[in-house]
């Protein structure tokens, strides 16, 4: 039923009513040709099961061909069901009316989820159509949009705002500026979904422009947090997956998320806006197809946890641009350095050692090892030019062979070795165990590879998603650059760095992709004013700017000691339980003290844990780590150890603030001992009284 006193326009409510009638019976057409097919083609299969022996193979053939065909239509068809029940929930969000130049009347455009035609009408418009532009770029007046004969200008009449949920309007409003950030606190003062969810209804006009842009090959987002970065690349995709249609399917997008769970937590966005999911990977899988049989590698160690010095040096060394130009110098001069050939000669044949080292020198651009194939082809064919007698001339096989004994260095793990040597440095390079690189060796290791032995490419990967780029080292981007030759969209936030013995910036990332458009968000969504007030007054990122959305002022808690921490959390928690919120995050600086209060609090609390082994976020109760917390959100958020040990440098300075942006609506900080001196006083609450 349709509840119409909370919709001004008698129209609309009458439209609303006229489109749930379509698209019921839509979806009842759409459902009887599921059934049908369903029926067919179970039909040919129970024939041709119960036939097998009699019909002839052709017969059987053209069977085969034809069930693989109802197969096809029959996925088609239930995506066309399963497209008209989400759009029966909620049928549009919104209406333009615009008039073109040319023209003397408007027509009015529905934008929804999908595309929805009636009987050769178009009665709702994708989100993602060049019409549907115009409500994220225009207000009333002067509008364009850009279809694919060219840019059409002309008048926006009208810009409404609906929300309906089960087929029933909540509300409808006449939209203008104000209207527009009413309805997007609306959306943002909500509790969190167990995963991220898409934004269609209220992506804002700068953050349109990156979903919308074709035309950047590989474009960077630099954006504070919760300014809707991984919403906007998600949203990006679907949109290229739905203007490229006939070039680019979910299959040719890879996303390269941090961990598990986040790839897990962000799963749901494409999906639920209509695509197939897109296969998700972390940089240690990708090293694993890679290096797989060639050698093995320690995990990535949590980067807060304390490591000898010497470990820091290698892994601060290993992630600067100075070490990948120096990777770069060595790989210059490798052939010569590797590659030192004498005469080859076969009987009466003869290949001097400068036309080798000539032909070996024309190659370059290619690995090592292909060019010595190369050579040794090129030798073939020159002894077989010169073999007017038709006597006896070695195989490619045999030349390839004595050329590779030309090498100075046989295998790309000795010449990994002999790079430190060359650098003077040699202990840069320390093995944890037999066959076993460092995590800081693994992508430098792959970069010597791809030189000398080659790298393995991705065919299929048409467009690339790295999130957190600024978790990734200038060695690791180049060797990407390598296995995946494709568009990118490169996302992250150089204020909440991770790992502290990285040495590099985003000016740096603009050396590594000098023809890539770089954009930045500073517009922040997830978190109330006040906890982001609180976030810069702990990193002061001049350039942030929170959104109008007014909750509880974050406190700061003293404890007497870890016991009445404890009674406060558990306190805390069953506040949580009984009240409205549905994801409640206790973070800890590291993984390890996460691992312990999980102990503690999981004996009469229901928690879960999130490590880096974990491979799914849930609503609910979950202790975790700063690194593993990174790129969710939670409602409520409980910073357990907000004290002097655990923040006390720059670099803690910024492990705070990316802990303090994960709430959404309530935050609060909790010490015992010295409390940490990068959080101002003014939002200390009196010491506990415990009830
Ligand atoms: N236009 C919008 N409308 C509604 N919600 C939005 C909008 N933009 C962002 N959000 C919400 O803001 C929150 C943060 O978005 P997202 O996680 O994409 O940001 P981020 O920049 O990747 O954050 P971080 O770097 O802090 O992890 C999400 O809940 C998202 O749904």
């Amino acid at each position: 039923m349709m509840d119409n006193s909370s919709i001004p326009f008698p129209d609309e409510a009458a439209h609303l009513e006229d489109m749930n009638k379509k698209l019921e019976y839509a979806l009842e057409r759409a459902e009887k040709d599921v059934e049908k097919l369903d029926r067919e083609y179970k039909a040919s299969k129970r024939y041709m099961a119960e036939n097998r022996g009699e019909i002839d193979p052709h017969e059987m053939f053209q069977n085969e061909l034809l069930l693989k065909q109802t197969d096809r239509t029959g996925a088609f068809s239930v995506e066309v069901r399963n497209r008209l029940m989400k759009l029966k929930e909620s049928p549009y969000f919104a209406r333009v009316d615009f008039c073109g130049e040319d023209e003397t009347e408007e027509d009015p455009f529905y934008i929804g989820k999908f595309t929805f035609k009636y009987e050769n009408d178009l009665l709702i418009y994708d989100w993602r159509a060049p019409v549907s532009g115009l409500f994220y770029d225009f207000e009333t007046g002067p509008a364009f949009y850009d279809s694919p004969s060219g840019r059409i200008e002309g008048r926006l009449t009208r810009k409404r705002q609906f929300k309906i949920k089960d087929g029933v309007m909540e509300y409808a409003l006449e939209s203008s500026a104000n209207v527009q950030d009413e309805i997007l606190q609306r959306e943002l003062s909500h509790t969190s979904d167990e995963k991220m969810k898409s934004i269609i209804s209220t992506i804002q006009k700068e953050q349109n422009r990156i979903i919308r842009n074709e035309k950047a090959e590989t474009l960077v987002i630099q954006g504070v947090a919760g300014s809707g970065k991984t919403s906007i690349a998600l949203h990006r995709i679907a949109f290229l997956l739905y203007r490229h249609k006939r070039q680019l399917s979910a299959r040719n997008v890879t996303i390269l998320s941090p961990n598990k769970v986040f790839g897990d937590y962000i799963s749901n966005v494409i999906p639920e806006l209509g695509e197939e999911p897109i296969y998700e990977l972390g940089f240690a899988e990708l090293a694993d197809i890679q290096l797989e049989g060639i050698i093995g590698f320690e995990k990535e160690h949590d980067p807060l946890e304390a490591r000898e010095e010497a470990w820091i040096q290698r892994a601060r060394y290993k992630s600067s641009m100075k070490f990948v130009s120096e990777m770069d110098e060595y790989i210059r001069q490798l052939p010569d350095l590797l590659f030192v050939p004498t005469d080859y000669i076969f009987g009466r044949f003869k290949a001097d050692r400068e036309w080798i080292r000539t032909r070996f020198r024309a190659y370059s651009g290619y690995p090592v090892k292909q060019r010595l194939s190369m050579t040794a082809d090129d030798i073939y064919e020159r002894f077989r030019s010169e073999n007017i007698m038709e006597e006896d001339i070695p195989r490619r096989g045999t030349i390839l062979k004595s050329l590779n004994s030309m090498l100075t260095i046989k295998n790309s793990f000795a010449l990994y070795r002999a790079f430190y040597k060359w650098l003077g440095r040699p202990e840069l390079f320390v093995m944890p165990s037999k066959k076993t690189l460092e995590w800081a060796d693994v992508y430098p290791f792959m970069y010597l590879r791809a030189a000398f032995d080659g790298i393995k490419k991705s065919g299929v990967t048409k467009h690339l998603v790295v999130d957190e780029m600024q978790d990734y080292t200038p060695v690791q981007y180049a060797v990407l650059n390598q296995m995946f030759p494709c568009p990118k969209t490169i996302l992250g936030d150089f204020g909440q760095s991770i790992n502290p013995h990285y040495r590099y910036s985003l000016e740096d990332l603009r050396t590594i992709y000098p023809e890539a458009e770089f954009v930045t968000l500073s517009r922040s969504y997830r978190s109330t004013y006040e906890i982001m007030t609180f976030a810069k007054s702990v990193q002061n990122v001049v350039s942030l700017e929170p959104v109008e959305r007014h909750g509880r002022a974050p406190v700061i808690i003293s404890c007497a000691d870890e016991q009445e921490k404890i009674r406060e959390i558990k306190r805390k928690i069953r506040n949580f339980e009984n009240g409205g919120n549905v994801s409640l995050g206790v973070i800890l600086k590291t993984n390890r003290s996460a691992a312990q209060m999980y102990e503690i609090l999981s004996a009469d609390c229901n928690v879960s844990l999130i490590t880096p082994e974990s491979s799914s976020f849930q609503n609910g109760v979950t202790v975790t780590s700063i690194q593993m917390a990174k790129g969710l959100e939670f409602d409520e958020v409980i910073l357990a150890d907000a004290d002097h040990e655990n923040y006390r440098t720059e670099y803690d300075r910024s492990l705070l603030y990316i802990a303090c942006t994960r709430a959404m609506h309530e935050l609060t900080l909790l010490y015992s001992g010295k409390r940490t001196e990068l959080v101002s006083s003014s939002f200390l609450q009196r010491p506990l009284v415990l009830v």
